[in-house]
């Protein structure tokens, strides 16, 4: 919707008293550009916008392929790893090629909260700032800010990036790298109705057991490790009962991080296919991501574009 159309609406609803679709439009007006850069044939561009579920300032970058005027497009998130910003694949993956070839827009997101500083956000790189592990945090210290599960899954796919892009909502899937894999595997099948196609690069498949995923839930979580099974891939998989999903996940054979990553633990169901590739000689790294990328897309565009 242009600023202009906003506006208007805006207008309407002020007349009309209507205060909760007033917030919603008046959140979209705020998502501010911060960069664009034509890349193949599609742009490449980074927005800014005040977020009323971090309440911080958040950052994403988002890909949209030439299109015609009033055309909606299928869409995928891309959810990163431990230390990334929205920028690591936005400059490393060449995933720009792909979106463009198959014309599918890409969200790429934040990985935590950054417009905020609390006490121990810092003081190492997989928790807290660059490390929000796709969780809703409910300790206290972190509970304000630290809800990238809802950012992800309501905020930014229902409202901001629809604001800024001709997303179509009944065409989106989802995937992402290591930590972000975890967050597109669990985001993904608990929520079918809004996310109709997943894969992942080395995701982390069972954090529950796993020392990067024990101090991350410990910590957002806290103790009680009951509250910790719907941010397990390899638990919420087991218990998935909805519409049938094909999962694609790629792993590098010589991945540096394979004990913290476990792909052997998730197992197809009835109601999900996994196709689980050992990938040999790659390794952790956006080379490794970079290599399989056009099979993503190839996946991604079967099931999205049936
Ligand atoms: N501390 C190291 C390693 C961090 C690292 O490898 N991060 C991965 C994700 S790991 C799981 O979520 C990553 O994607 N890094 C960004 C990149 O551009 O490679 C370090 O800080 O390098």
């Amino acid at each position: 919707m242009k600023f202009e159309e906003l506006l208007y609406l805006f207008r309407v609803l002020v007349l009309a008293g209507n205060s909760k679709k007033l917030l919603k439009i008046l959140r979209r007006m705020a998502a501010t550009l911060v960069s664009k850069n034509q890349s193949f044939q599609g742009k490449q561009y980074v927005y800014k916008h005040a977020s009323p579920t971090t309440q911080c300032d958040m950052t994403f970058g988002v890909y949209i392929p030439d299109h015609e005027p009033n055309e909606k497009l299928p869409t995928l998130f891309y959810l990163s790893g431990l230390t990334c910003t929205h920028a690591n694949f936005m400059e490393k993956s060449g995933f720009q090629q792909y979106a463009s070839k198959h014309k599918i827009i890409v969200v790429h997101p934040d990985t935590s909260p950054r417009g905020v500083d609390i006490e121990g956000d810092s003081d190492s790189w997989d928790f807290g700032k660059g490390a929000g592990f796709y969780v809703n945090a409910t300790v206290e210290k972190w509970a304000k800010n630290y809800r990238m599960y809802d950012y992800i899954v309501k905020e930014l796919l229902e409202d901001v990036a629809p604001s800024v892009a001709p997303i179509d909502l009944g065409r989106v899937g989802i995937f992402g790298h290591s930590m972000g894999g975890h967050g597109a595997l669990t985001i993904g099948l608990r929520n079918p109705e809004k996310f109709k196609s997943i894969s992942a690069f080395a995701p982390i498949c069972n954090p529950i057991t796993v020392p990067w995923g024990q101090k991350a839930l410990t910590g957002y979580l806290g103790p009680d490790q009951s509250t910790w099974q719907p941010y397990d891939a390899s638990e919420v998989l087991k218990t998935y009962q909805g519409p049938r999903r094909e999962i694609l996940v790629d792993q590098g054979a010589s991945d540096n991080f394979l004990e913290q990553l476990k792909p052997e633990t998730l197992k197809p169901t009835e109601h999900a296919g996994v196709v689980l590739r050992i990938q040999p000689e790659f390794d952790h790294s956006y080379y490794f991501i970079a290599s399989f990328m056009g099979d993503h897309f190839e996946h991604h565009a079967r099931i999205l574009k049936a």
